[in-house]
């Protein structure tokens, strides 16, 4: 059969479309095919090599054998009762173990230490307090922002003071410029060289980023779920990955005083034989930034590594409140198949010594795992039901960095 010049034409491209494709499995990664899973629908994931660590017992031996048990240095109820809440009569919370794992040294996890009210009153921070100017958020880029903040405006939503079709509640776009300069912070980590950021390059103009021509005016009930991530003391410049040095802001006392109590206690930890013990002194440890992630149920944070920071021995402590999620963390590029664990409500991971150079994210957020302590409607505590009617949809997480 003779081909018209159309038809080869059109053979052509799709042989080269194919070729791409094959071309692109170069990417197919051990981190990726465990992201893939993680991140299906429809099949639903396998979830059979998840850790879980409030069912150890029954996981299956391949994984019972990755992890270690250890004993922390403070036990973080009896010398923290302020920070992660007082126990109530008859109620017990272990608050002294932590789990590392064999083949990743410097990852440490603790079950969640908090009492629900403790967790409420983080939680309450994020939403209510940190989502505040100055601290930056991703929809500063876009948005001109209240300044009472978007969480009080909505809160006069929620609680029918305001209606929402009142001038109050209409928050105006920022002026579209054709600076390209957009909101990297979920673009792809594709660059697995490690970069230093020298001081030399640290304050060289980072433009801000710019505001999308697309993104619609919407009411503080829908723009608040749109919340992705605020930033705490330094302040972050996406695009470059590096850090604004010259904008910085306080930083939360409360944040502070809890990192500082789980450096304390995670001081010493290390294998049976000693081949990683990890040390870092806690008079050294000073919290100089941070990043609170909201995620909605269908979000998700691709693999990267934190390597923005010029000091890379302090630990990276990483907080998780509401619904539970996967965490996958794997090796320094995406070659090395990933752990993945679950991570619940109080969880506390925390990357240090090689670990602190991993790939890690967050391909999952599970639906129908919020505790029930912050669902809302819970008629002891009214003032929550805001908060719970957020959480319903979202997970936090808070992840708090030295800097220098
Ligand atoms: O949400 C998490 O648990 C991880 C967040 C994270 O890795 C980051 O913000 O760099
Ligand atoms: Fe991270």
């Amino acid at each position: 059969m003779i081909k018209s010049r159309r038809q080869q034409k059109l053979e052509q491209k799709q042989l080269q479309s194919r070729l791409n494709k094959s071309s692109s499995f170069a990417t197919k990664t051990p981190f990726r095919d465990a992201e893939r899973n993680f991140k299906s629908r429809l099949p639903p994931p396998d979830f059979s090599s998840v850790i879980d660590f409030y069912n150890l017992e029954n996981c299956i031996d391949e994984i019972k054998n990755k992890v270690i048990e250890v004993e922390l240095a403070v036990d973080l109820g009896e010398e923290c009762e302020n920070l992660f809440g007082k126990c109530k009569d008859g109620e017990y919370i272990e608050r002294k173990k932590a789990y590392l794992f064999k083949d990743l040294p410097g990852f440490i996890f603790i079950r969640n230490p908090f009492t629900p009210d403790a967790q409420k009153n983080v939680i309450k921070r994020c939403l209510k307090d940190f989502t505040k100017h100055p601290n930056i958020s991703n929809l500063d880029t876009h948005y001109i922002l209240p300044k009472q903040g978007l969480w009080e405006l909505y809160e006069k939503v929620f609680n029918n003071i305001l209606d929402e079709n009142d001038k109050e509640c209409f928050i105006p776009l920022k002026a579209t410029s054709t600076n390209k300069n957009s909101d990297m912070r979920y673009t792809d980590d594709d660059d697995e060289s490690p970069k230093s950021t020298k001081l030399t390059t640290i304050n060289k103009d980072k433009p801000d980023p710019s505001p999308s021509p697309t993104v619609s005016i919407l009411p503080p009930s829908q723009l608040i779920r749109k919340l992705r991530w605020i930033t705490l003391g330094y302040q972050y410049h996406w695009s470059t990955k590096s850090y604004h040095f010259d904008r910085r802001f306080q930083f939360p006392q409360d944040i502070n005083d809890l990192t500082t109590a789980v450096v304390k206690a995670i001081d010493g930890l290390g294998y049976p034989d000693d081949s990683f013990v990890h040390k870092y002194d806690v008079k050294k440890w000073k919290p100089e930034a941070g990043v609170v992630n909201y995620y909605q149920l269908k979000d998700n944070l691709m693999a990267h590594v934190d390597r923005s920071e010029i000091n890379m021995d302090a630990p990276l402590i990483s907080f998780s409140f509401g619904h539970s999620c996967i965490f996958l963390i794997g090796g320094t590029t995406r070659e090395t198949a990933p752990l993945a664990l679950y991570l619940r409500s109080g969880d506390i991971s925390i990357m240090c010594g090689p670990s602190r150079g991993c790939f890690h994210g967050v391909p999952r957020i599970l639906e129908e795992t919020l505790p029930t302590y912050l669902a809302p409607n819970n008629v002891e505590d009214p003032e929550w039901d805001i908060y719970g009617d957020f959480m319903s949809t979202t997970r936090i997480n808070v992840n708090v960095r030295q800097v220098f």
